[in-house]
């Protein structure tokens, strides 16, 4: 049954291809050097005997797929500080090639935890609780959310109320929709964690601030007193995670542990607010602008996994008698593949853009100045909830082009999309994110009416909408764009106007805004898009390759813009802005943009440089053997162990009897 060597059909896309996939590859990574780091990273930890003997996530119970979660990503924590790594970028690919498939247990720690410790607490908190953290002797995570609320942080219950007598604030849990519900890695493996809670001092609430709880001992790991802490149970996905719930029952903390760096409250009780608002909301604000890549990069596996296995995989003979054609060639399958592929890069583009943009911005605000705190906090919700919408529909469009494969564990689809998914409600569920992105985008337009300046990113809402879109024959980037730029400042006008009608007519602005948050959001939802397809295409542009990588990529990012049009064809022709035989070259345009590709697509999959160990797919192998794969995955299922199972003994024989007597003719009597 062996087979071996690179799949015919895999080997022939490589040759056809008509660039050098290598060189994408560097221009993903920024540059050569980056990837050969990449890659020295990726194959220590591939290599590493602790990563390699663990076995295989799909077979494990909860239990198992935690303590494998743990184990790896302890170790690999251990091995990032023996080998000095520091940047975050790097610490990344080791995870990622040391624990593929498991969720960090200690993942908030790092993720949230520390930053926010670095982020909002004073000189003095971080000596202390930083060396700590770095050594594990401190693991902690961000409880936030609660049973009663996630997305309307305002009305969290948690209560810290302070004592200026003790010079501590009491934690407490008023009652059952107040208990902590949700934050990650609360339930077992930490044993701190940051609290959000009402702030009450002087018999006034000032809102919601972060206070430093210790939640086990630090040497028994047992709960301390007065407080309850456990998992919440197995979930959609995140399964290798204890999501935690937590009730406190008048804890007291020290004064010190409230997260000072901004926010303060005095011995006697005085409370001291800094010049902006929203401080406390920053952690959120990183993670946010961090997850298009991510997202991007989920995506990214699951095109490769489909794309591959769409080359390998024949089905049906395109004429009778004759051979039967790789899936990848029906032209269903590249409309189903290749707009998934171009926003998957799309993302990582607009990813990129993004994480630059928090790193320039958080260095104002460390500065001091604030003004930009507003557009990091549109673009990194609006950016975060787009990607994450049409990243985890493009990775469920992946499964299913890969047939009845794709729903096996085999195919590494279905766990991508588990832990993608989440993306769309955690960090601020989605809708209530556009929601933020129209509330940024209805202030500039009412600043656009006053005759201010607006930010350049929304600068194109200053053009007239009364013309006509310069779309030819010969589908213009230019024009592409133009027309994303027209539909958002079109739908932006639209739900401003709708919004000043009803308050003209005598309506609240708070009642003329819950009226048309639908509209609101096909406005924000119009903007994202217009942000991503501009970006990529601004990124292509720039990008240092030769020229036919350039082409290649440039038909992606061309396909990405196309695409958008198609699917959202009405928001760009209501007010015909396009008419019909521009649609038409449109139309032409995608189905050009799909064979100019199709000689690619191996090769652009290949560009994202995922080793065989990190994708763990037998759809998606490199080599493309995936029937072997498929069937040794099957041989290794726990339920093949033994050739008859103790089940049939217990439940199916004496099931049998019964009814065997029970059919006896006599029995029937
Ligand atoms: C390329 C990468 C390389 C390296 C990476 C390096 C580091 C990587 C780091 C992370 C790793 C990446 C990923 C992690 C991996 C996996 C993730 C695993 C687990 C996930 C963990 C999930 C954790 C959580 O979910 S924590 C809980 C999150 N909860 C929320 O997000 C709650 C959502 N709700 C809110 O944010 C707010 O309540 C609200 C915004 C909806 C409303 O707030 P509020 O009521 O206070 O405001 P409003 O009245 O509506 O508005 C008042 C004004 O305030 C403005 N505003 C609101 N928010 C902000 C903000 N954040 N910043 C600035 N301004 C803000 C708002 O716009 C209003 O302004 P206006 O002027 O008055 O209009
Ligand atoms: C895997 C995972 C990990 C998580 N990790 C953490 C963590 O580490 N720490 C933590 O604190 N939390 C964590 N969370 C919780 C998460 O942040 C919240 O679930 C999220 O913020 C959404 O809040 P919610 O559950 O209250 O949703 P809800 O707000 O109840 O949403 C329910 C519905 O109501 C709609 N809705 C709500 N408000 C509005 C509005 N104003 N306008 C219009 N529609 C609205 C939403 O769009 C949605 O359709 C995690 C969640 C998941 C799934």
């Amino acid at each position: 049954m062996a087979t071996g060597g690179v799949n015919a059909d895999l080997a022939k896309e490589r040759e056809r291809a008509t660039f050098d996939s290598e060189q994408l590859t560097n221009f993903l990574y920024r540059g050569p050097e980056k990837v050969r780091r990449k890659r020295y990273l990726q194959n220590l930890a591939i290599q590493d005997p602790v990563f390699k003997k663990a076995p295989l996530w799909a077979f494990l119970n909860r239990e198992q797929q935690y303590a494998t979660a743990l184990k790896k990503h302890l170790h690999a924590y251990r091995r990032i500080q023996e080998l000095g790594i520091t940047e975050p970028v790097e610490k990344f690919y080791y995870r990622e090639a040391a624990a593929p498939h498991e969720n960090s247990p200690i993942g908030l720690h790092e993720s949230m935890f520390i930053p926010t410790i670095e982020k909002q607490a004073t000189e003095e908190q971080k000596r202390k609780w930083l060396p700590l953290c770095h050594s594990l002797k401190m693991i902690g995570t961000y409880a936030q959310t609660e049973l009663g609320h996630g997305t309307f942080i305002r009305g969290l219950e948690t209560t810290a109320t302070y004592d200026p007598v003790a010079k501590e604030f009491i934690l407490s849990t008023p009652k059952l929709t107040a208990m902590k519900y949700w934050p990650g890695n609360l339930g077992k493996t930490t044993n701190h964690c940051l609290v959000m809670a009402q702030l009450i001092t002087k018999g006034k609430n000032h809102g919601i601030h972060m206070f430093m709880l210790q939640t086990r001992d630090m040497e028994t790991h047992q709960p301390l007193p007065g407080i309850e802490l456990g998992d919440i149970g197995p979930k959609f996905g995140f399964f290798d995670n204890d999501n935690g719930y937590m009730i406190l029952k008048d804890v007291r903390i020290p004064r010190e542990n409230m997260f000072m760096r901004y926010y303060k409250v005095l011995e006697d009780g005085t409370y001291v607010t800094p010049p902006g608002d929203r401080l406390n909301y920053l952690s959120m604000v990183l993670l946010r602008s961090a997850i298009t890549s991510m997202i991007g990069q989920h995506l990214s596996q699951a095109c490769i996994i489909a794309i591959r296995y769409s080359a390998v995989r024949r089905q049906t003979e395109i004429s009778p008698g004759g051979e039967e054609a790789q899936v990848l060639d029906y032209q269903t399958q590249q409309y189903k593949l290749f707009p998934a592929l171009a926003t998957s890069y799309a993302m990582l583009m607009a990813g990129r853009f993004m994480y630059d943009f928090y790193l320039k911005t958080t260095a104002q605000i460390e500065k001091g100045d604030l003004g930009t705190m507003p557009q990091l906090h549109a673009l990194s919700a609006g950016l975060k909830a787009f990607s994450t919408w049409e990243c985890t529909a493009a990775i469920e469009v992946c499964r299913m082009s890969c047939g009845g494969h794709g729903y096996s564990h085999a195919s590494g689809i279905p766990k991508i999309y588990v832990d993608a998914t989440p993306g769309c409600t955690y960090e601020g569920e989605n809708t209530v994110m556009m929601l933020q992105v129209a509330r940024f985008l209805m202030k500039m337009y009412t600043n656009l009416q006053k005759g201010q300046e607006l930010p350049s990113f929304v600068q194109y809402m200053t053009k007239s909408l009364d013309t006509k879109s310069c779309m030819k024959e010969e589908v213009a980037p230019k024009c592409l764009v133009m027309a994303y730029e027209h539909r958002a400042s079109r739908l932006i006008k639209a739900a401003a106007d709708a919004i000043q009608a009803m308050v003209m007519s005598g309506s609240s602005p708070q009642e003329a805004w819950n009226k048309n948050t639908v509209p609101l959001t096909w406005a924000a939802l119009a903007f994202c898009h217009m942000f991503v397809v501009k970006n990529f295409f601004e990124m292509v542009e720039d990008a240092k390759m030769d020229g036919q990588t350039k082409a290649a990529f440039m038909a992606l990012c061309k396909l990405y813009a196309v695409n958008g049009v198609i699917t959202h064809l009405g928001e760009f022709i209501q007010d015909g802005y396009l008419n019909n035989q521009q649609v038409q070259y449109i139309q032409k345009s995608l189905l050009d943009l799909l064979a100019e590709i199709r000689p690619n697509a191996v090769a652009l999959v290949d560009a994202f440089d995922y080793p065989d160990a990190i994708l763990q797919s037998c759809l998606g192998r490199y080599d493309g053997q995936v029937y072997q794969a498929l069937y040794d995955f099957a041989k290794s299922s726990p339920l093949n162990e033994k050739e008859v199972l103790d089940s049939f003994f217990d439940y199916v024989k004496p099931v049998q009897q019964e009814l065997e007597a029970m059919n006896q003719p006599m029995a029937r009597l």
